[in-house]
């Protein structure tokens, strides 16, 4: 029997942590978690050992390094509210940077060259052009976001420094559940878009509040890249095995460039779980763009990384299921290809060019459904 190498995994408990400490698993590796648990679930580490602790805990940090010697870090675990990090900033700049120099500091210290770096799209602010590509100013405009601008900073300085190789990955909207059924998402509180209107399609909530219907996108809804967590797994563990093979440094979007509504994922929910989902219509959230999507054609070129399962109705169906809703069929595998194209767009105000099949249910557009009060889509 092989050994499995082994890989400490800070937030591996959580949502994309957890996704891709299957896929390491399966690639050969031991994805060591290290999670306080505060956000995460224990019943998520299954493919590896667990350290409960706290990223701020420099010791326990070191006793995990020192027992399992891992030969690079994967460096996810944060707090990732952004509405919260604007109420809560002592609570984020502690977490996701003075966490972020201890982990990094332990890694250090113990001679681990190579780190891997959740970052984030929340990094760009409101961009000033779409998609948003790696040379887009960062310019963040939530404490959250500036905390991850400030991890990867600290990051490029340390590498500089201390020899370190590193992976910045910026995430776009990480969505969709384990395939195979045995993960998904499972925020609390669920903030979420997808969740939220599958909750609101299984009842679990009464409706699904629409955060502004007067954007200048084409149907008014803002759009947003949804990229499935199957996606970003398999793109940690390339970047991982880019930096085990001698790969310089990077720092990539992931996303699918390709940009996706709210109403059309409210129709897609809607045709695919085969249930009504109740809409409530809200002012703006501020602090929302219009649109963002990313440019993902560094992470091409770098990482030979590109999303292959996250059009809108594989998110919808594997999601689904998680919150006791079947969709109404499974994908015939996965990656086959989507019934609903995402839409194209050269800029958030631009025309859409969508190739859609028709909708099995009938669905009202948000632009004829009174903005007031309870409307039900499907
Ligand atoms: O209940 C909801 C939730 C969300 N929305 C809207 O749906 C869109 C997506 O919102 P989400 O909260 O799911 O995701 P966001 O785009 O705000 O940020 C997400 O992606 C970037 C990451 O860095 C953040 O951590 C993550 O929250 C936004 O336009 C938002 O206003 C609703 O209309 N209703």
């Amino acid at each position: 029997m092989t050994t499995r190498r082994p890989v400490l995994v800070t937030g591996g408990a959580g949502f994309i942590g957890s996704h891709t400490c299957k896929l390491l698993s399966a690639a050969g590796y031991l994805p060591v978690v290290y999670d306080n648990l505060g956000r995460g679930n224990r019943k998520a580490v299954a493919w590896g050992p667990l350290v409960v602790g706290d990223i701020r805990d420099r010791e326990a940090l070191q006793r995990a390094i020192g027992t399992y010697k891992p030969l690079a870090v994967i460096h996810f675990a944060a707090l990732a509210y952004v509405g919260e990090s604007v109420s809560e900033p002592a609570e984020y700049y502690a977490t996701n940077v003075g966490g972020t120099i201890a982990v990094l500091d332990a890694a250090r210290t113990n001679g681990i060259d190579k780190v891997i770096f959740s970052s984030s799209c929340a990094t760009y602010g409101v961009p000033e052009a779409l998609p948003v590509s790696e040379t887009s100013p960062q310019k963040p405009i939530s404490p959250y976001g500036r905390s991850k601008l400030m991890g990867e900073e600290i990051i490029r300085d340390y590498a500089a420094a201390y020899g370190m190789k590193y992976a910045i990955l910026r995430y776009f909207n990480a969505c969709g559940a384990d395939p195979e059924g045995e993960l998904g998402e499972w925020h609390t509180p669920e903030t979420h878009l997808i969740p939220r209107v599958l909750m609101a399609a299984s009842g679990m909530i009464e409706a699904i509040e629409i955060f502004g219907t007067d954007y200048e996108t084409a149907d008014g809804t803002c759009v947003r890249d949804y990229i499935h967590v199957s996606d970003l797994a398999r793109a940690h563990l390339k970047a991982l095995m880019h930096l085990e093979v001698g790969g310089d440094s990077l720092s990539v979007n992931l996303g699918t460039g390709q940009g996706i509504s709210i109403q059309e994922i409210l129709e897609a929910v809607g045709r695919i779980t085969s249930r009504p989902v109740p809409v409530a219509y809200k002012p703006r959230r501020p602090g929302d763009p219009a649109g963002l999507f990313a440019d993902p054609s560094l992470a091409r070129e770098r990482l030979g990384f590109m999303a292959e399962n996250s059009d809108i109705d594989t998110i919808v169906r594997t999601a689904a299921p998680f919150f006791g809703l079947a969709a109404a069929s499974m994908p015939k595998a996965f990656g086959a290809t989507s019934t609903v194209s995402r839409v194209k767009r050269a800029s958030s105000g631009a025309k859409t060019t969508k190739k859609r099949q028709p909708a099995r249910l009938a669905v009202v557009p948000v632009s004829t459904v009174s903005g007031r009060g309870l409307a039900e889509l499907g």
